[in-house]
């Protein structure tokens, strides 16, 4: 607990204080509490109880006495409801109950008009209050992972919200005044009951990121097309038909950098792994050191057939982003100089008996209808790191890059061709990344750049693409990447190899020369009208000759070529 110029208080102590019933354990005691009390309470600005191994049975009601509380955090309690008397915080911006057992909230929550965060993920409640609209301060709600089947009809009346958390959730439909969320950036509707999305959604003109998986959409509404800001839009694993065609000739969506719709009709089946592919038992592997992870799964160092690889386990069958034997199936589909190499599929025998014994168990996923649960994939290792972290809430869809991240001319130009060239391949193959991001990018010492993780990727008709809109959506991806690249590149950067490093006199200028080309090609890729980006085949080309123009080598696996 905090105060404004006060000495931070152990909290469970105070709340013993004041509610001795409500805390089932207690770990800490302190002396003199009922003064402490009545000195504080005027002062007590934020309350956290979370997670100590003292489990809150209740609400304390002597919170609300509290009136100088901002924020609330209760989060990981065992709280079933919230007392009438909240009523009486009428200051209180941030509350979080998430992880508690909460069945409803009272209407009394339309007090709450200074509220600007809720948090009530993880609870068992069947509705959101109407009263809940009125609190036009809201910015950010989040209610995951609720039993919530329908939302007040008044929604739209939240007209500040910014961030709305409606994942694994029971919505069958969204009310019609969703449309007038007109502030609204993050939306996240994976993993409930919605067949469509209600007309006007066009007008949702702030939204970027819309997380929408695992709904059986069949249809979405035509203004849907038009949003103005719309970067990712995640749609895997539904009853959509069709995609329609001409989105590129009709300039829309023109920000979007980011899609999947795997497995959907709309989609084309994925490949079929090949029967060649070797497989190894899990329990033959030597595995060693974690080496990274991710949404989808946990990825380690390990020894296959006398070599050190990289062990991708996947933690569960479904991917926030779509299914895992998809992902397999495309990653062992590829084959390319910068895509990270499939050596075989990891199977586990004993999880495909308990499977068949109808037991749970951790991931496993039919690859293309053949026999075995399989469990993760051998990997090349890419003796390397990701170029850049994940994207966090605070840089929304932008990866975080480490504050002295620097490149040479060289090095930038092999990393973009690399990616280019790789991103071309897969296209010419009507396959779509899905995720192109610097945090899925890994480079070696010699910045040959490794595309890794398929997990949102799907396949697509090049026919039924003619104006290639997944071509070109990818492309502004590529280009955001690009730009992040080009912006961190310095003549001095100790990241020089295989020639074209910069330096002093002429090598400097044409080293200056090349990187402000590289920044026209960047503005090329990000062109509001997705017609006039180019295609991965042009930039690879465009991007070899910004190479060539600086006496750069192409970097392959292991060797650098001239
Ligand atoms: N072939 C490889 N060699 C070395 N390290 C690897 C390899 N593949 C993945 N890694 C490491 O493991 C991390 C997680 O891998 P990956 O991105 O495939 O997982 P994910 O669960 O699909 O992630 P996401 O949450 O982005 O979907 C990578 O960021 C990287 O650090």
């Amino acid at each position: 607990m905090t105060a404004g110029g006060t000495p931070e208080v152990p909290v469970a102590g105070v709340l013993q204080c004041l509610e001795p019933i409500a805390i089932t354990k207690q770990e800490q005691a302190i002396e003199d509490l009922q003064a402490l009390h009545a000195e504080a309470a005027p002062h007590v600005t934020a309350v956290s109880v979370t997670n100590q191994g003292a489990q809150l049975a209740f609400w304390p009601p002597a919170l609300c006495t509290f009136t100088a509380l901002s924020s609330i955090n209760l989060s990981g309690n065992a709280i079933t409801f919230i007392p009438q008397s909240v009523q009486a915080l009428t200051g209180l911006k941030v509350l979080n109950l998430s992880r508690n057992s909460l069945t409803s909230l009272p209407p009394e929550v339309s007090c709450l008009t200074s509220l600007t965060e809720l948090d009530v993920g993880r609870n068992q409640l069947a509705a959101l209050p109407a009263a809940l609209c009125s609190l036009s301060q809201l910015q950010v709600l989040n209610a995951y992972s609720n039993q919530v089947q329908a939302l007040p009809q008044d929604f739209g009346r939240l007209q500040g919200l910014v961030r709305l958390g409606l994942k694994s959730n029971r919505l069958a439909e969204l009310p019609a005044s969703f449309s007038q969320l007109s502030s609204l950036v993050e939306l996240f509707l994976t993993d409930n009951q919605l067949s469509t999305l209600p007309e006007g959604f066009g007008s949702l003109a702030s939204l970027v990121k819309l997380q929408a998986s695992f709904n059986p959409f069949t249809h979405l509404p035509a203004d849907l097309w038009q949003l103005p800001e719309l970067e990712l839009f995640r749609l895997a694993v539904g009853e959509l038909q069709q995609w329609p065609a001409g989105l590129a000739e009709a300039g829309s969506l023109p920000k979007l950098a980011w899609c999947s719709i795997g497995r959907n009709p709309a989609a084309v089946d994925v490949p079929a792994v090949p029967a060649a592919l070797p497989r190894v038992e899990r329990q033959a592997l030597q595995v060693g050191e974690k080496l990274g992870q991710g949404a989808s799964g946990e990825v380690f160092l390990g020894t296959y057939e006398g070599c050190t690889v990289a062990v991708k386990i996947f933690i569960a069958d479904v991917s926030p982003d779509g299914s895992t034997a998809e992902e397999m199936a495309i990653n062992c589909a590829v084959q390319h100089p910068n895509i990270t190499r499939v050596l075989a599929l990891v199977t586990d025998t004993q999880q495909q008996q308990q499977q068949q014994q109808g037991e749970p168990a951790a991931a496993a996923a039919e690859c293309g209808g053949d026999a075995g649960a399989v469990v993760g994939l051998v990997l090349e290792l890419v003796q390397g790191k990701p170029l850049a972290g994940r994207p966090t809430s605070q840089h929304l869809l932008r990866c975080k890059w480490d504050a002295d991240a620097s490149f040479s001319p060289a090095a930038a130009l092999r990393i973009c061709h690399g990616v280019a060239s790789a991103l071309a391949y897969m296209h010419s193959r009507g396959i779509t990344h899905g995720d192109v991001y610097a945090h899925n990018i890994m480079a070696d010492d010699h910045w040959r750049p490794v595309i890794c993780d398929f997990g949102a990727s799907f396949c697509y008709s090049a026919a039924a693409d003619p104006g290639r809109f997944f071509e070109r959506m990818e492309v502004r991806a590529f280009g955001l990447f690009m730009g992040d690249v080009a912006a961190r590149i310095s003549s001095s950067s100790s990241s020089s190899s295989g020639g074209g490093g910069g330096g002093d006199g002429a090598a400097g200028a044409a080293a200056e020369d090349v990187v402000q080309q590289l920044q026209q090609v960047v503005q090329q890729c990000l062109a509001g009208s997705a017609m006039q980006r180019p295609l991965f085949a042009q930039l690879e080309q465009q991007l070899l000759g910004l190479m060539q123009q600086l006496g750069v080598a192409v970097a392959t696996a292991g060797e650098v070529q001239q």
